[in-house]
């Protein structure tokens, strides 16, 4: 975006939040050139909404259960965040598969954080798989959203071991402490201008990303 204003940015949860948390921090401390205008939960009485009003960030609830199907959700949670005019649309924990007609509409201003290094484990239940799987190693990516679950072009990546003892509670922990370092940074790189999605692929700094995006150095953070 680049822009002088703060970048408007609308987030899509379903549950705690700590990704949430994470952004508000960063926009809090003047750390992330954002403004969060409205959190959208598909779940109501999560703790992400708690964060929220405890940052006196518009909240709302749309039931995804009220609705007879995922075109009639996806219309209503379009027009919803739409009100808002986002120039960025963040999922954090949102978990619904959104249908094509919306992933088109948000395409190019739309991320998600998926807990594996991407393309693996693409889906649910991606840490216990990781450790069925034997994997050493384990991560997160920040993709653009496209039709394509979990397929969109990647932009951050970080790894973590796989520990000897590790369930999946254990290692999910050691991803999100990742995931709250990658994701505010890809929102920044991409309210900086930075950071976007040209023909399918995601650029950096104009130059094109690698198939599993941008990789941080977690030996730093
Ligand atoms: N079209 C797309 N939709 C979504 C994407 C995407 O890349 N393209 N990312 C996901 C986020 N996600 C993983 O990162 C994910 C979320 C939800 C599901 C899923 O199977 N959801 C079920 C319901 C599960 C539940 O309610 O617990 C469903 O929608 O029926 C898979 C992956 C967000 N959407
Ligand atoms: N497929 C999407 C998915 O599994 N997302 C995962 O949900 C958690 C939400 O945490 P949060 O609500 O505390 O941000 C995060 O760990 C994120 O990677």
């Amino acid at each position: 975006m680049s822009s002088a204003q703060p970048t408007r940015v609308v987030v899509l949860i379903s549950g705690s939040g700590s990704n949430l948390q994470a952004l508000i921090d960063g926009q809090q401390r003047g750390q992330l050139p954002i403004d969060i205008v409205a959190v959208i939960s598909n779940r109501p009485a999560v703790r992400g909404l708690l964060r929220a009003e405890h940052a006196g960030i518009p909240a709302e609830v749309l039931d995804h259960t009220r609705y007879d199907s995922r075109e009639a959700f996806d219309t209503a949670l379009q027009e919803c965040i739409d009100h808002y005019r986002p120039e960025l649309v963040v999922l954090a924990g949102f978990m619904r598969i959104l249908t094509p007609t919306f992933t088109r509409h948000y395409e190019g201003r739309m991320l998600n954080i998926h807990p594996s290094l991407l393309p693996k484990y693409q889906g649910l239940h991606t840490h216990q798989r990781a450790l069925d799987a034997g994997e050493s190693e384990h991560g997160v990516t920040v993709h653009f959203v496209t039709a394509e679950l979990d397929g969109g072009p990647p932009a951050v990546q970080a790894r973590v071991p796989v520990l000897p003892g590790d369930d999946a509670e254990s290692l999910a922990a050691r991803v999100q402490s990742q995931e709250h370092v990658i994701y505010p940074l890809a929102v920044k790189w991409f309210a900086e201008g930075r950071l976007r999605m040209e023909s399918g692929r995601a650029l950096l700094n104009n130059e094109p990303l690698g198939p599993n995006g941008y990789l941080m150095d977690t030996t730093q953070s």
